[in-house]
């Protein structure tokens, strides 16, 4: 038998997410490669009669979801979530997450944090035992953002962690890439992050960080994909 390409195994867990969808549900939308499959796949359990509603995390994913009927909805009206779904970059044993690789991880964090369930869809490759070896999106405001870098430096040296940090480009490879909240991104290789819990309290006390990808506490349930079997996770005391 051919070996399932990985786009086969991202469609695996995007339809198996929708198990955890129910009638009347309030979504938060996910951003990236993955989550973009489970929308296409809520999209056309919305074209048979499902009644949900969803809050995107990007405005790539409202543009989707927009085009594909999904109806839509904001935290501002809707501050209370059933359920996201959303890809990650990676994620350790206890669930925990890097996240940000396109550049989502503000939203992404604000909906997570704003649903009473986080599930993850991810193929093999995103599996880790010890977080860090994608590299950590770091979001700084634009002012200051030398003065930032310079502080984010220290604080890795601080937690004994070393590893480049650069300003993430945007497709022409000249510019900074900017969020949909208008901010640049650090990316971080820091190759190990042994303590994420102490990386992620020294991070949000530097000013100038909007938001980093270290998702810690918030998924609830990781599917994972490999070539023979998808797997359900569960985070433990969820
Ligand atoms: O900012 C982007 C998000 O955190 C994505 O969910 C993450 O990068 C995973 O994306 P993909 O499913 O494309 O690997």
């Amino acid at each position: 038998m051919p070996e399932a390409t990985q786009d086969e195994l991202k469609s695996r867990v995007a339809v198996r997410a929708l198990d955890f969808v129910q009638e009347g549900m309030r979504l938060g939308l996910g951003t990236g490669t993955t989550a973009k499959l489970f929308v296409a796949h809520l999209a056309e359990r919305v074209r048979g009669g499902l009644n949900v509603v969803g809050v995107p995390t990007s405005e790539a994913t409202r543009a989707q979801a927009e085009a594909a009927g999904i109806p839509l909805t904001t935290l501002d009206d809707t501050p209370e979530l059933d359920l996201v779904v959303d890809g990650a970059d990676e994620f350790d044993p206890e669930l925990r997450l890097i996240k940000g690789g396109g550049g989502a991880l503000l939203r992404e964090k604000i909906v997570a944090a704003a649903s009473r369930r986080m599930v993850v869809i991810t193929d093999v490759s995103k599996r880790v035992e010890v977080l860090g070896r994608f590299p950590l999106p770091v979001e700084v405001n634009r002012f200051g953002l030398g003065a930032t870098t310079r502080q984010v430096e220290a604080a890795f040296q601080r937690l004994g962690l070393a590893g480049a940090v650069s300003l993430r480009l945007d497709k022409t490879l000249s510019d900074p890439f900017v969020t949909d909240g208008g901010h640049h991104i650090l990316d971080c290789r820091l190759g190990a992050i042994p303590e994420p819990e102490r990386l992620a309290e020294a991070l949000v006390n530097i000013p100038g960080v909007v938001e980093h990808g270290l998702f810690i506490g918030l998924a609830t349930t990781v599917i994972m994909a490999d070539a023979s079997q998808t797997y359900v996770i569960g985070r433990q005391n969820s």
